[in-house]
Order: structure tokens, then sequence, then C-alpha cells
């Protein structure tokens, strides 16, 4: 089954030039790709579309077997929760310690603390930020940050991770850690996509690349 589904899509922001033509791909269950290319050509963008934070300007996108354009609101955030998000620069709340970030989509979802506590701790554990769950994210270092970002969009349990430069800030020791857990992630049952440009990071793991340049996107099949 796939996830997501693009038909010739394309994209411009107002009246600006199309930075996405005729893009076509398919996310299928349970798979791992990154998202590829250089600066500029719009793999924030195509994030944002899988996000559902922006709509094609032509063509079809179809997630979870739905046409995006038909979605009422409530659907749309109810797909949304299927979806995983790390963002580029994080956005966790500086008022809100480690565990409060992530503990906070499952507030918002009006679930009850004493049941998902044990949760969120364990995953604080799983990616390395045990000792740092009480601390203000500040005073976090910028590879805790990213950590706490990913364990935040984790924790929903998404049937699609997608992550935004996800190795970005982060030293390379410490990007192939993160590799790890996102691969092992994806051993559980999540679809990943990974937009990097980080040829280190590309290399080190043989996934399916979509490549895009000059607003067209090209993919790369790897026996992974
Ligand atoms: N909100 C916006 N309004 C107008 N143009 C935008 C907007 N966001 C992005 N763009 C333009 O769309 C193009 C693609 O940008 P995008 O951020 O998707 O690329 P990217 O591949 O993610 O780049 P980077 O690797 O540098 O983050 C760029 O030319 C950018 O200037």
């Amino acid at each position: 089954m796939d996830l997501v589904r693009f038909e010739n899509v394309g994209l411009r922001y107002g009246m600006g030039p199309e930075v996405l033509r005729d893009v076509s791909f398919e996310v299928p269950a349970n798979s791992f790709q990154f998202l590829t290319g250089p600066s500029g050509s719009g793999k924030t963008t195509l994030l944002r579309l899988l996000f559902l934070a922006l709509r094609p300007t032509r063509g079809l996108i179809t997630m979870f077997g739905q046409d995006v354009v038909t979605l009422s609101k409530r659907q749309l955030a109810e797909s949304r929760r299927r979806i995983g998000i790390v963002f580029q620069d994080f956005r966790l709340l500086d008022h809100l310690t480690t565990y409060e970030n992530i503990a906070l989509p499952l507030r918002v979802q009006g679930q009850d603390e004493t049941r998902y506590r044990p949760e969120v701790v364990e995953l604080l554990h799983w990616v390395g930020l045990g000792e740092r769950m009480h601390v203000l994210p500040p005073v976090l270092s910028g590879g805790e940050k990213q950590r706490a970002a990913i364990a935040r969009a984790l924790i929903v349990r998404p049937e699609l991770l997608l992550a935004d430069e996800p190795t970005g800030n982060v030293d390379p020791v410490l990007a192939r850690r993160l590799l790890r857990l996102f691969v092992e992630l994806n051993r559980s049952g999540t679809s990943v996509v990974i937009a990097t440009h980080d040829a280190t990071l590309l290399e080190q793991f043989p996934a399916r690349r979509l490549r895009l340049e000059g607003g067209h996107l090209h993919i790369e099949e790897r026996a992974a």
C-alpha cells in the first residue's frame, strides 16, 4: 500500500515561478527514502506538501488514500495526526521542560498523564535524553534539541515520519546515531522521509533517493 501518491504535482508561491514541476512519486508503507537536492531546490516545500501545510497548485496528491484537496478541516487534522515532522529549527517550547515538550502532543489530544508518562520516559531514554528530561530547551545542546524534536515527532507513533535536515546541526558521530534511530524506527513499521543534502549521511545508508533538481524529481532506487 502507498501512504502517499503525487501525480504531476506543481507548486508555486503566489505569482512566483513554479518551485516544483510535474512531480510524481509514491511513499510506500514501511519504506525509507532520502529527499535530496541542492539548496533551494524545493525539499522543504515538498515536505510542507507532505505535511499538508501547503496545497498543490496543480496535480493530484493522495494521502492515506484520500485526495488532499477534498479533505474537510477535521479530516485534515486526522491525517496530520498520522504524520510526525521534525522541523529544521526544532520548534521546541522554551518554557516547557524536555519531558513536557515531548508529552505535549499527547496532552493536546487530552490523554491522561498517568497513562502516557512511562511511554514518554521510555522514548526519552531511547533517544538518549533520559538525563535531560527535566531541563528547559535553552540549556540543551544542538544535538540534544535535535533528539528532543525527533522524540516529539515520534511520541504519537506516526505512520509517516518527515525530517528536514535532521543532522544539520550535529557532529558526524551523532549524525550516525540519529540515522540508526530512523532506521530502527523504519524497521518497526514507520515510513521515513529524510530531507538532506548531507552527502556523508546519504552514503551511510543505501536507501531510495528522491532527488530534486530544477523543480523536477528524479527517483534513484537502491537496494536497502
Ligand atoms: N513562503 C515562500 N514564499 C515564496 N517563495 C518561497 C517560500 N518558501 C520557499 N520559497 C522559494 O522556493 C524555492 C525552494 O525553497 P525550499 O525552502 O523548498 O528549498 P530547499 O531545497 O528546502 O532549500 P534548503 O536546502 O536551502 O533548505 C526557493 O527558491 C525559495 O526561495
